[in-house]
């Protein structure tokens, strides 16, 4: 049995329902098709899921919310009238209305799925498994055996269903909805739940290319990638795969495939455990990074014999509920990497903090700072590598303000300006195709 789940490009419009219904029916073998509300296409330019999120800022700011839902309800219809399906859609459609002042937010942003899982089961004739009924979460941990028990009994009954992507219920049967691409999340939690022999990621690129084709031309295919290589590259931002749905197929060790909608012919690129993969020329698998992140750096002279100080600071980042990404850390000082958008209102507040109660010499703040990561699993035998790569950006005038790199692993960290972020792609990617690094003995 496989698990296909079609991300949002691939179900856009009626000519991409087409699609999927033509990859569906040409292997018996998928069982399980699992989607994401309709997305983005040439004429339409906004996710449903995001028109779903300026309904509810609109009914909260109580500007016009009709005109969005009506936009909401013109994309359903069309694709339901091009394909001639006799779905009731408008009862759905009038219900989640009904409850506009009402709902939760989770159950609002949640029934792009809704109604685009709907629309599909009735067009590939497969039973609609609403995921309320199997994806179950006890808080916020998903409940993996009281899901494995439903999601079984739904099988058991129906050979073929389409289950919406991106939530599920709580225990008191509310929505639960999952962080931002969920439904790779939920593909892979439904292939791990089902023992899937495959896992495959439908979406609008033919696999996992070295560095984002929006701003690298031409850029190369990866053709296998490990687990844990995905992980890295994902956390670090890919958009292709979501983060934390690598987890459930790592621990089941089953086989993961990232395919293209446009062009199901593509080879892609398959996931699969270390020892599986073979070794290859490339130095580096993959390049990825993030913009925006803000940087605190403490210094306290004869750190390591102050460790309260630390524990200060670190009590005055968890009161202001900051998550920290990384904390790389020098002679005498700590830095402290998070997500601009999270520190950026509070920044004031905490430097005040961290300056008259922590007993620190001095805090220290860089803003505007992009990460930019690149993944191998070669890094852990070569950390030399980073070396060069650090040596040719300096010679591209590329000024990077940090280097994270820890001995055992598998990536190398950069930190540069948000104005430097695309260059620095492109560079890592130039050095890391066209320079001969075989000449290192490994
Ligand atoms: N390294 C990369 N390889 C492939 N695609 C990438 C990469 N980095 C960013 N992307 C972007 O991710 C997009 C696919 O992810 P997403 O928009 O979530 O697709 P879907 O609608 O199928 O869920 C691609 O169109 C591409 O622009
Ligand atoms: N629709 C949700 C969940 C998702 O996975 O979407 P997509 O497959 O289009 O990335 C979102 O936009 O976040």
């Amino acid at each position: 049995m496989k698990v296909a789940k079609f991300g949002g490009s691939s179900v856009a419009d009626s000519d991409q329902f087409r699609k999927v219904k033509a990859i569906a029916n040409s292997d018996s073998d998928r069982n399980v098709i699992v989607v994401s509300a309709a997305g983005k296409s040439s004429a339409e330019p906004v996710k449903v899921t995001d028109l779903l999120i300026q309904l509810e800022d609109a009914k909260s700011n109580g500007t016009d919310c009709q005109r969005i839902f009506d936009h909401i309800s013109d994309r359903v219809l069309k694709i339901r009238d091009e394909l001639n399906l006799d779905v009731n859609i408008e009862n759905d459609l009038k219900e989640i209305y009904s409850k506009l002042d009402s709902c939760s937010h989770d159950y609002l942003v949640s029934r792009g799925e809704y109604l685009t899982g709907k629309l599909m089961a009735a067009y590939l004739g497969y039973y609609f498994a609403d995921a309320k009924d199997f994806m179950i979460f006890d808080r916020e941990n998903f409940d993996y055996q009281a899901s494995e028990k439903r999601i079984k009994e739904i099988m058991a009954a129906h050979e073929y269903i389409v289950a919406p992507g991106f939530y599920g219920a709580n225990e008191d049967g509310s929505i639960h909805l999952m962080p931002r691409g969920g439904s790779d999340i939920s593909g892979s939690i439904l292939a791990s739940l089902l023992n899937a022999s495959l896992y495959e990621n439908w979406t609008d690129v033919s696999g996992i290319l070295m560095a984002d084709p929006r701003i690298v031309n031409h850029s190369k295919k990866i053709d296998v990638l490990t687990y844990d290589e995905l992980q890295e590259l994902s956390y670090m931002g890919i958009g292709v795969f979501q983060e934390e749905a690598v987890r459930p197929v790592r621990e089941k060790q089953i086989p993961t495939k990232i395919l293209n909608t446009n062009h199901p012919e593509d080879s892609g690129t398959l996931v699969v455990d270390s020892a599986a993969k073979k070794s290859d020329n490339n130095i580096i698998t993959g390049i990825a990074g993030k913009k925006n992140y803000t940087v605190i750096t403490i210094k306290k002279y004869q750190l390591n014999k102050h460790i309260e100080v630390l524990q200060n600071v670190l009590s005055v980042l968890q009161k202001f509920h900051i998550s920290i990404n990384y904390v790389p850390s020098g002679m005498d000082s700590f830095s402290f990497l998070c997500r601009q958008s999270e520190v950026s209102n509070k920044l004031e507040a905490i430097l005040l903090k961290l300056r008259n109660k922590c007993g620190l010499d001095s805090v220290e703040v860089n803003r505007d700072i992009a990460l930019v990561a690149a993944v191998s699993l070669q890094l852990s035998k070569r950390p030399a590598i980073a070396g060069k790569i650090l040596d040719y950006l300096d010679n591209s005038l590329i000024n990077v303000r940090l280097v994270i790199q820890e001995g055992s692993d598998i990536k190398v960290v950069f930190g540069v300006s948000n104005e430097d972020y695309e260059k620095t792609i492109s560079k890592i990617y130039r050095e890391a195709m066209f320079r001969d690094y075989k000449r290192i003995p490994a």
